[in-house]
């Protein structure tokens, strides 16, 4: 073709088009791109599947694009319109996409240069929202391949990362809190609490700016009150911002319209309620199930048919979309105008709700709604997260749902899977600050570390899975797609904890399957693994022991490195707060109320030695609650002189009904505990019924009731996560009985710590729930159990559980010295081990001076590893000196002898330098700074060990 211009006459300006009109046909755009590649000349096949197209002419594109004469213009072109299309089909087009990006090879940097300004002006000109397609299609990209090409796009087009995250509202907004703060202990009388504007609140900073000035020339008493700021402003304490699907409150609306606030059930909430309490500046990220219904503006092909949630925002959470497509903040306007019409009063009254979470963030840690578009969310909940994680890590694949088999429908609900994981990753990070530790919980999230890595890599996040992780061999060849994201996801998190060992060896050992380079190093220095086997020994000082074991678990240090990303892994079996419970037990109206219950079950003349069996969970598979009454059934078939005499209260709480093999499981149960009672009834004593099943839910002082009247407590799950019912059970009531399967954690927990053994059964084991003869047998044991007995057991596994509260696990999970980035106690042998802690402490160094300079906090544990280090330095030296001795090498009897004074000053400067950075103190900066040059930081050792060597 030479240097003739091409002609461009019929190609279209690609992203020209507005939001509101007309999709274009996927016919249209094959004729355009045809017409481009003729003129290009650029062979290819003319079909009419616009996906094969793209794929097969990708790369020649780039190409020619890439040779920068007259042709490339039009290439680009060719590029941009292929673009534009997966960018309206994210979802759909995904597969396509990512054939384009690796096509780009490794001029994505240059191409998202060029691509930028078409993209704004499309998004600002025209109503699109390319931008944040292109952000989630990148972000889908990463986490389906493992790669990193978002980091590209920031590269590219500075400022676009920081936009998403509203960064500069952010900023502001921690100003003003902080501004807030200070002057609250400032005790001034001024408040900002009036502030309405951003230039009130500036105004506000600039007077505080002038006394604190004023301030600085005083002194005595009054300096004691004086609003101070650290050297790594804006420097807050650290708190806990907790992120999971579920919130720790249910919300109802009344028939009056108003909204009920209670607290809401399951094992994750009551677990991490204690933790989130203790400091009302933690935060508390989950779904509130009210999400975005954006039907009626779905049109196929068009780009508002995927819409993504407003990210132009103050960064604050967004609940309610309006008809103008406005997003109404949390912070509700009480002052706003009538309602002008049916729609907006709807809408108003839906805010409501607003006032309802006002007023619950304001005597507790504060809860803020992650908002997600409701066809996402159906299909993240009741698909991916119900209907194929939870049945998968149970190692229960009959119950994964079977549209999964189609790989299509899989890799959709996938998506939206993604893309919820993505805006709950956004909102953490839009919430958190450098110095927070973001935990985020459960199979629901996955991906949460990996995506706000990408997004801000300052950040530590942590995640605890609440439930079994013993995926099935299927997972990774059938699910593929699923199951390696989720393998490399998790190593994307800071640390990771499981609640039992063998769910993390189950997982080491598929990184080490799966992913042949990861690096897995096992902390043996501190290995307490072995604590595992420790038993509790009768009459012992009973809890100590596995004390140290629980206390250990964050020292029993796995790290694994992969694709440059380094994540620790412990084990934290999961607890109750006792105190929650326990506080109810002797009250007045629970001492009614379990007499109450008692009656209501056992009858008004319930047979002298008769039992009360009692169940309460959720109304789930893994629960194990068919093979139950399958075995009760048993029971009096091979035990009749039960009948008439014993009873199981069964509550079964009904959840995730839009889960299928939810519904058709609940309603096999239900069938089956007719039958149960239909069998089994008593002429003789009429008013006896074998069996109550329930399936609504009890409020935790009922629910402390109910295990005050029963005798046995039943929790035998197939396989389980923790079962905290089977803890309160027994912290409640410890004259009790327990039946446990060992599908239950707290079965795992407890035969760890000895509770169950050949010669002390502290409870009624069920081996295999599917064996009905054995199941009922132990509860015919259970039965006929003398009271003392039972009340000798229950007291055994009561002072364990007490002893193990849920202070020790979150604290554990907390501690900033339970990560691989620690430098832990080391024995210093030879001049190798001497030099590589140097090193590691110079890294540290490093981190600090970086994280100063830049203004961020600085973390905890970094003053742990420079103390650690201190400390292996001074055990090496000689008594009362600080001349330390190690061998030259490590075949050498030779002994070396340094003077490391300099050193261990410098270890104390460095400390004192953290203490000082980490208080309010503005003051005397001067100390740390060496005018005299004689002295560079974190480097005088290294300097004289290389010397020496050099002698
Ligand atoms: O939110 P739902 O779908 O209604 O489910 C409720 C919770 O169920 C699961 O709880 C698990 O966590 C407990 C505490 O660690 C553990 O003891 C139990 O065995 C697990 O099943 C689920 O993991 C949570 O995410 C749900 O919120
Ligand atoms: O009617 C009920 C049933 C359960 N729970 C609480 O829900 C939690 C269930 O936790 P578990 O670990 O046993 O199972 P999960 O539901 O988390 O799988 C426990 O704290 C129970 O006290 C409750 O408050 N009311």
């Amino acid at each position: 073709m030479g240097s003739e211009p091409i002609s461009e006459k019929k190609v279209r300006e690609p992203f020209s088009r507005a939001m509101k009109d007309e999709p274009i046909s996927n016919e249209q755009r094959l004729k355009e791109l045809w017409h481009i590649l003729d003129l290009l000349e650029i062979e290819y096949k003319k079909t009419s599947d616009l996906h094969t197209l793209i794929s097969s002419v990708s790369e020649s594109l780039t190409l020619v694009w890439k040779r920068r004469d007259p042709k490339s213009e039009l290439a680009l072109k060719g590029l941009l319109l292929i673009l534009e299309y997966c960018l309206s089909h994210v979802f759909d087009g995904h597969s396509v996409f990512e054939v384009f990006v690796t096509s780009l090879g490794f001029n994505t940097v240059i191409f998202w240069k060029h691509c930028a300004g078409y993209i704004f002006d499309s998004d600002l000109g025209r109503g699109t929202k390319f931008r944040d397609a292109l952000l989630f299609s990148l972000t889908l990209y990463d986490v389906n391949t493992g790669k990193n090409r978002l980091r590209e796009l920031y590269a590219a087009v500075p400022g676009i990362r920081k936009s998403l995250l509203g960064v500069n509202a952010k900023q502001f907004g921690e100003r003003y809190h902080h501004l807030q703060k200070r002057l609250a202990k400032y005790g001034s009388q001024s408040s900002l609490c009036s502030v309405s504007s951003e230039s009130d609140a500036e105004e506000g900073m600039k007077t505080f700016h002038v006394r604190s000035g004023n301030h600085s020339e005083s002194d005595g008493e009054e300096d004691s009150k004086k609003p101070r700021s650290g050297l790594a402003t804006p420097h807050f304490q650290q708190r806990v911002i907790n992120v999971s699907n579920a919130p720790p409150v249910s919300l109802k609306r009344e028939k009056t319209g108003d909204w009920e606030i209670k607290q809401g059930s399951g094992g994750l909430v009551a677990c991490v309620d204690p933790v989130m309490s203790k400091d009302h500046e933690n935060l508390w990220l989950a779904n509130l199930g009210m999400n975005i219904n954006d039907k009626k503006n779905k049109r196929p092909g068009s780009v508002a048919s995927e819409s993504f949630p407003s990210t132009n925002t103050l960064g604050l959470p967004l609940i309610k979309q309006t008809i103008a497509e406005v997003f109404f903040h949390v912070l509700a306007d009480d002052d706003m105008d009538a309602p002008k019409n049916e729609k907006q009063k709807k809408a108003r009254e839906e805010m409501s709700l607003l006032g309802v979470l006002n007023n619950y963030n304001r005597g507790n840690y504060k809860l803020n709604p992650v908002v997600v578009q409701e066809d996402d969310y159906n299909v993240y909940y009741g698909g991916i997260s119900n209907g194929l994680l939870w049945p998968a890590l149970h190692n229960l694949p009959e119950y994964i749902v079977s549209e999964y088999n189609d790989e299509k429908i899989l890799r959709a609900h996938w998506c939206a899977y993604v893309r919820v994981n993505y805006q709950f990753a956004i909102d953490a990070v839009r919430n958190s600050r450098p110095q927070d530790f973001i935990w985020i919980h459960d199979y629901h999230l996955m991906l949460v570390g990996m995506i706000m890595q990408s997004l801000d890599q300052h950040l530590e996040v942590g995640f605890f899975l609440h439930i079994p992780f013993q995926p099935p061999g299927e997972f990774f060849s059938k699910y593929s797609t699923v199951g390696f994201a989720v393998l490399r996801g998790l190593l994307r998190f800071t640390k990771v904890g499981f609640q039992t060992h063998r769910d993390r060896t189950k997982y080491i050992e598929l990184v080490q399957h799966y992913f042949g380079t990861a690096k897995i190093v096992y902390d043996n220095k501190m290995d307490i693994y072995s604590g595992e086997s420790r038993r509790l020994k009768k009459g012992n000082p009973e809890m100590q022991t596995d004390k140290t074991n629980f206390q250990n678990c964050q020292s029993l240090n796995f790290s694994v490195t992969n694709e440059g990303w380094t994540c620790s892994l412990g084990v934290f079996p999961v607890s109750i707060k006792n105190d929650d419970f326990l506080k109810f037990v002797d009250l007045p109206e629970t001492i009614k109320l379990k007499n109450d219950i008692r009656k209501r079950v056992m009858g008004e003349h319930p047979a002298p030695d008769g039992r009360f069996f009692f169940s309460v969970e959720r109304f789930d598979y893994t629960k194990g609650i068919m093979e139950k009454l399958q075995a009760y059934q048993r029971y009096f078939e091979r035990h009749p002189d039960r009948i008439g005499k014993d009873v199981l209260y069964q509550i079964a709480v009904t959840n995730r009904r839009s889960v299928d093999t939810y519904r058709v499981y609940q309603d096999e149960c239900i069938d089956l505990a007719d039958r149960i009672n239909q069998t089994f009834m008593s002429s003789e004593n009429p008013s006896w019924k074998p069996l109550i099943f329930q399936t609504d839910g009890m409020q935790r002082s009922e629910l402390v009731a109910a295990y005050l009247a029963m005798d046995i407590g039943v929790v035998t799950p197939k396989k389980d996560g923790m079962n905290l019912v089977a803890k309160e059970m027994l912290v409640c009531n410890p004259t009790a009985g327990l039946v446990l399967s060992t599908g239950a954690g707290s079965e795992i927990q407890f035969t760890t710590a000895g509770l169950y053994t050949d010669k002390e059964k502290n409870y009624h084991r069920i081996s295999n729930v599917f064996d009905a003869d054995s199941y009922c047998d132990a509860f015919y044991e259970a039965a006929l159990e003398s009271e003392a007995v039972r009340a000798e057991h229950g007291k055994r596994l009561h002072e364990f559980i007490m002893a193990n509260d849920i202070e020790r696990w979150s604290s554990a999970f907390l501690d900033p010295s339970w990560t691989h980035e620690v430098i832990r106690p080391t024995q210093i042998e030879t001049l190798d081990d001497f030099f590589s802690l140097m090193m590691k402490t110079r890294n540290v160094r490093r981190q600090i001076v970086g994280r100063v300079l830049k203004g961020i906090p600085i973390r905890s544990h970094f003053a742990i590893s420079l103390r650690n280090a201190k400390e292996s330095l001074e055990q090496i030296c000689k008594p009362g000196t600080h001349t330390a001795e190690f061998k030259s090498s490590p075949d050498s009897d030779e002994v070396a002898h340094f003077e490391i004074d300099n050193e261990l000053q410098e270890f104390e400067r460095d400390l004192s330098f953290i203490e000082y950075v980490q208080s309010d103190d503005a003051d005397n900066v001067e100390q740390f700074v060496d005018v005299s040059g004689k002295y560079e930081f974190g480097t005088g050792f290294q300097k004289k060990v290389e010397k020496k060597i050099q002698m």
